[in-house]
């Protein structure tokens, strides 16, 4: 029966499904890269990551070694490009030490390394003969990077820097790889010179010895402990890291933008730190494209088992009703299908950005770079947070089933979540956005046109002033009509921070007091990106059949479905009506109408292999229940049917032979 189902879907889909995986992966040949790579780990023992909930954590962590060395080994020997081995990595699809090396460590060293620090370090890095990783967090500060305890006091005498952990609060606690892996480590750190402090710096320290891996003199490095989720980020060795009196080469100081001389002098070089936010924006654009898989992948697995799953309505003779029917269940699967793909989008706009952004710092103009830091902060918070809450809500849409960790939910949010934290905590990025948003109101007044995704913020009065023009459904899948309400609604609510700001006694003050108001503004600004960068994708051409139209509808149900969830950021506002807000509602049920039909297609375009989606709610098949039961009984619990520890516990109570504890009872 559940095979039909799934059948039965992908017979009713109007669009061409192979065209859409062009238009998710970017092109015929990532297409072709996904299956290839995709499947040589599919098929290699190795990888299999079935057993990884019901692994101890030394067992786990072992493995994840294993894997980690394999994955080398086979990158060497078939002599894959940076982008294969990349694909290689995310598809072994387990947080390890490898992701810091090659996503921290390195990247670190390239934007704050001198060309001779680079020349220095890269090859050995990129060799593997060091490991790296990037210890920045201490036990007592991560987000405020200012309070960072740590010190790094020039030694003249010896022409060298020493490291120390003053206080149990300056210990580094977190950093991913350092636990039981790094040799050496990214080091922030306060750079101290003449008995000045300089403020923090990033400095290479060895911690381990190349011969024997064990923590050098004056180094204590170990495992911070088990993290939350069965499997999830437990395969990575976040670390903890103190340094009694440790000594390091004066060059160790990653000198892109202060250097210090023999005898002892601070040297700013001239180059602005901004430079290095080319490397930012390169990571969160990572983190952007991630979100959109995770996301997808979730997804996956709810639509197909929403599909397979049937409950109620049974009419004589006649199957009961598919899950993926009721409204309830399409009004809060279908925003997060359409999200998946809204993401993909501004991922690729995102990598523009970083073209464009690197090629202007290369020219030495720096202007747009306040309104791309802000907007890449934002986008890196809502993003990932729309992802672990959409993962979790996948979760929910499986019932009981996806409860269990053959449906792959739980490891899948277990592994997601951190990202709500880790590259800036998402309420702190959003305030960061916030910073922005008033500056660029304040700046209004003086003339000073704001540009690239805060453009709109210079037409503020019209946009305060006209409300919305919808009257009927179907006026609200209009473009224009959508981009006008999201930005009203984004300049509304930060023009009514600013105000309340200006009111109070004193501007921080007033931030301090509106942060929670500057917070859902900022959001509405980031979520105005995301549906305009989602809208400004469908115009260019889009080949396949119906590729376009799905997509079309997806867009308006990514827009209407946040109207409908942020309505009372429109209502407040003024912008929508109750009736136009009701008229929102009747469209965005239309459109899940229009969409129930293609929902399997769809997510089969994102292309996720059984083996990448790791859930037997979620198998391409829909061959559910039999695997559900089959692997219950391959469990290591159900190797044999009397439990060990009957003897012990269970016969004793049955038998009334137990010991009693307390005479008493
Ligand atoms: C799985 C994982 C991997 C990590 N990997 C690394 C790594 O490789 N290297 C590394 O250096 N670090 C790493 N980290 C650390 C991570 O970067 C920090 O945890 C993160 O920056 C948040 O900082 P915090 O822990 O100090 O949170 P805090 O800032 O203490 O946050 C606690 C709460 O306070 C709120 N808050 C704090 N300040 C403000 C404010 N000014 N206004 C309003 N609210 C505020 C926050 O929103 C949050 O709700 C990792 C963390 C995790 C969970």
């Amino acid at each position: 029966m559940e095979m039909n189902s799934l059948a039965q879907e992908r017979k009713s889909a109007q669009f061409d499904v192979e065209a859409m995986k062009v238009v998710w992966e970017g092109s015929p040949e990532q297409v072709q890269l996904t299956q290839r790579i995709g499947q040589l780990v599919a098929s290699d023992p190795v990888f299999r990551k079935d057993n990884r909930v019901s692994q101890g954590r030394l067992e786990l962590f072992k493995n994840t070694l294993w894997k980690a060395a394999h994955a080398w080994s086979i990158i060497q020997s078939m002599h894959l490009t940076e982008a294969e081995a990349l694909k290689l990595r995310s598809f072994i699809d387990e947080p390890a030490y490898t992701d810091l090396h090659w996503g921290m460590f390195i990247p670190a060293i390239k934007g704050q390394g001198t060309d001779e620090q680079q020349q220095k370090w890269l090859p050995l890095a990129f060799k593997q003969t060091i490991i790296g990783c990037y210890a920045q967090t201490e036990l007592g500060h991560g987000s405020n990077v200012q309070g960072l305890e740590t010190t790094a006091t020039f030694d003249p005498s010896t022409d060298e820097f020493i490291v120390n952990t003053p206080t149990l609060t300056a210990t580094k606690w977190w950093p991913g790889g350092l636990g039981k892996v790094s040799t050496h480590a990214i080091v922030y750190a306060r750079l101290i010179t003449d008995g000045k402090d300089y403020g923090v710096h990033a400095f290479i320290v060895q911690i381990r010895s190349l011969e024997d891996h064990h923590p050098l003199p004056g180094v204590i490095v170990a495992d911070i402990g088990v993290k939350f989720g069965n499997g999830g980020y437990n395969t990575m060795d976040n670390g903890l890291l103190r340094f009694d009196s440790v000594r390091i080469p004066r060059d160790n100081l990653l000198m892109r933008v202060a250097s210090v001389t023999r005898d002892g002098k601070y040297v700013p070089s001239g180059v602005p730190r901004q430079l290095g936010y080319g490397a930012m924006v390169f990571v969160r654009k990572s983190i952007v494209m991630d979100a959109s898989t995770y996301l997808s992948r979730a997804v996956t697995i709810a639509v197909r088992y929403s599909a397979v799953r049937r409950q109620f309505g049974t009419e004589q003779g006649k199957p009961e009703t598919q899950v993926i029917d009721y409204m309830t269940q399409q009004s809060r699967l279908f925003p997060l299908l359409a999200t998946a793909y809204a993401y993909r989008f501004l991922g690729v706009w995102m990598s523009w950005l970083y073209s464009d952004v690197t090629s202007r710092l290369e020219r030495g103009d720096f202007s747009t770079l306040p309104e791309v830091h802000a907007c890449t902060s934002g986008l890196k918070s809502i993003t990932t947070s729309t992802t672990a809450d959409g993962i979790e809500e996948c979760r929910k849409l499986c019932g009981g089933h996806g409860y269990l960790c053959a449906s792959g939910l739980p490891e899948l949010y277990a592994a997601y979540v951190p990202a709500c934290t880790y590259e800036g905590d998402n309420v702190i990025l959003l305030l960061q956005v916030a910073r922005f948003l008033m500056k660029t109101l304040s700046l209004l007044g003086s003339g000073k046109k704001p540009s690239g995704t805060a453009a709109y913020l210079g037409n503020a009065a019209d946009l305060l002033a006209k409300n919305c023009p919808v009257t009927k459904e179907r006026d609200w899948i209009n473009l224009d009509t959508l981009q006008h309400a999201f930005e009203a609604r984004s300049a509304r609510l930060s023009v009514k921070c600013a105000t309340q700001i200006a009111a109070a006694s004193n501007q921080e003050a007033g931030f301090s007091e509106f942060s929670s108001e500057l917070v859902d503004a900022s959001r509405a600004h980031c979520e105005l990106i995301v549906v305009t960068r989602f809208m400004e994708a469908l115009k260019k051409e889009i080949p396949g059949r119906g590729v376009r139209e799905q997509l079309q509808i997806l867009c308006n149900i990514y827009a209407l479905s946040l109207v409908t969830a942020r309505a009372g950021d429109f209502l407040v506002t003024g912008y929508l009506s109750s009736e136009q807000l009701d008229l929102a509602k009747g469209q965005l049920r239309s459109l899940f109408r229009e969409l129930r039909p293609n929902a399997v297609a769809l997510v089969d375009s994102f292309n996720h292999s059984d083996y990448y989606l790791g859930s037997t709610l979620g198998r391409f098949d829909g061959n559910v229940y039999e695997n559900l039961y089959n692997d219950a009984l391959k469990d290591p619990m159900n190797a044999s049917p009397v439990t060990e520890g009957y003897e012990e516990y269970i016969r004793p109570v049955l038998k009334r032979q137990l010991k009693l504890a307390n005479s008493r009872l």
